[in-house]
């Protein structure tokens, strides 16, 4: 647990340059009595002002437990956190509570813990307005239309949860989680409990919900085929971000779009960076590697006898150029 100040929404004035989700140094071990896992191990994030990213990573890497942190539900052992300006760290109740009403949206897996099963999906939308209560009721009911149309959920405005399947309930839940217009949006496994093509349509949607109100969005998900929907996605490997893939599209000049997809290793603040797996088994790197700087990139080589002997480097993961450090091809 840091030893920071109470938190206050930091001035915009005071830091321009605060990106809307950061995490310094985190660090969050669980304890009991015999086991002590340390589910975060210095993570570092930076998601700017209408980004739209996703956090992948295997099963126990952290990713549920950064969500916690990031969701204001728990607080880290050490390190920094903030949301929407929010200092995570030391949220008091009423802080907590306010930053829940007005600074955020989530859209969990669970379509049970986004939704209230008694009231259709105009009252869930309702319903957060109202606790909110930052609307007159005239400007709520135009803010629900508002939401409904822009979700596409015109059929579907009088149906209970239980009349809508698992997509159309994770769309409702969209229009819940962004109705007060947070600047972020947090999603915990959104698709976690859908067919492939219902995974797709809320996906989609999340995308042009981003485009269309600049909500600052992460999803924290398994299913590394969320890479297709977002800019930038944010690999999690033992509690820290090790490497990024970022996707750029082109028009040509008749307008037909390009894509391509560059990843890039992390480097933290104190130099570490982790080297993808498929690298380390291709070219037996363990226990330690010989670096050495050239003009413009480092070579790692494998760090036992043999080592000097010439290696190809594996084709890179993913379309596009690899980064700049590599096996010992240059
Ligand atoms: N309450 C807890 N007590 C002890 N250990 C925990 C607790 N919650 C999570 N862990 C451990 O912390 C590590 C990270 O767990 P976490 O749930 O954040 O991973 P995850 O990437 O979300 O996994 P999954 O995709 O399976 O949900 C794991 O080793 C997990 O066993």
């Amino acid at each position: 647990m840091t030893t920071s100040t109470r938190s206050v929404p930091l001035a915009a004035s005071a830091l321009p340059a605060l990106p809307d989700i950061l995490c310094t140094d985190l660090v969050r071990i669980y304890r009991s009595r015999e086991v002590e896992v340390q589910a975060l191990q210095g993570l570092n994030l930076r998601v700017e002002s209408g980004e739209l990213v996703a956090v992948v990573g295997a099963s126990g890497s952290g990713k549920s437990t950064l969500l916690g942190i990031l969701s204001g539900h728990d607080e880290p052992s050490a390190g920094q956190a903030s949301v929407a300006g929010h200092d995570l760290t030391h949220l008091t109740s009423r802080e907590r509570t306010r930053f829940h009403r007005t600074s955020v949206g989530f859209v969990w897996q669970q379509t049970a813990r986004n939704l209230l099963p008694y009231l259709t999906a105009a009252q869930n939308i309702a319903c957060v307005l109202a606790v909110a209560g930052a609307l007159r009721r005239r400007d709520q009911s135009e803010r629900i239309d508002e939401v409904i149309e822009l979700l596409g959920l015109g059929d579907l405005r009088d149906r209970l949860p239980s009349e809508l399947s698992g997509g159309q309930q994770q769309r409702v839940a969209l229009g819940v989680a962004i109705a007060n217009r947070p600047a972020v949006l947090l999603a915990d496994e959104p698709t976690g409990a859908l067919d492939e093509r219902t995974s797709e349509e809320v996906l989609e949607a999340m995308r042009m919900l981003n485009e269309h109100s600049g909500v600052t969005t992460l999803i924290v998900t398994h299913d590394a085929s969320v890479s297709d929907h977002v800019r930038r996605t944010i690999q999690i490997r033992d509690g820290r971000t090790s490497t990024e893939v970022i996707r750029r599209s082109r028009a040509d000049g008749r307008g037909i779009e390009d894509g391509s997809a560059e990843e890039f290793s992390v480097i933290d603040r104190v130099g570490r960076l982790q080297l993808p797996e498929s690298f380390q088994r291709r070219l037996d790197l363990h226990d330690r590697v010989r670096l050495s700087l050239e003009p413009d990139h480092v070579q790692v080589r494998p760090g036992h006898d043999g080592a000097e002997q010439d290696q190809e480097i594996p084709d890179p993961p993913r379309r596009g150029r690899h980064s700049r450090i590599d096996g010992d091809a240059s």
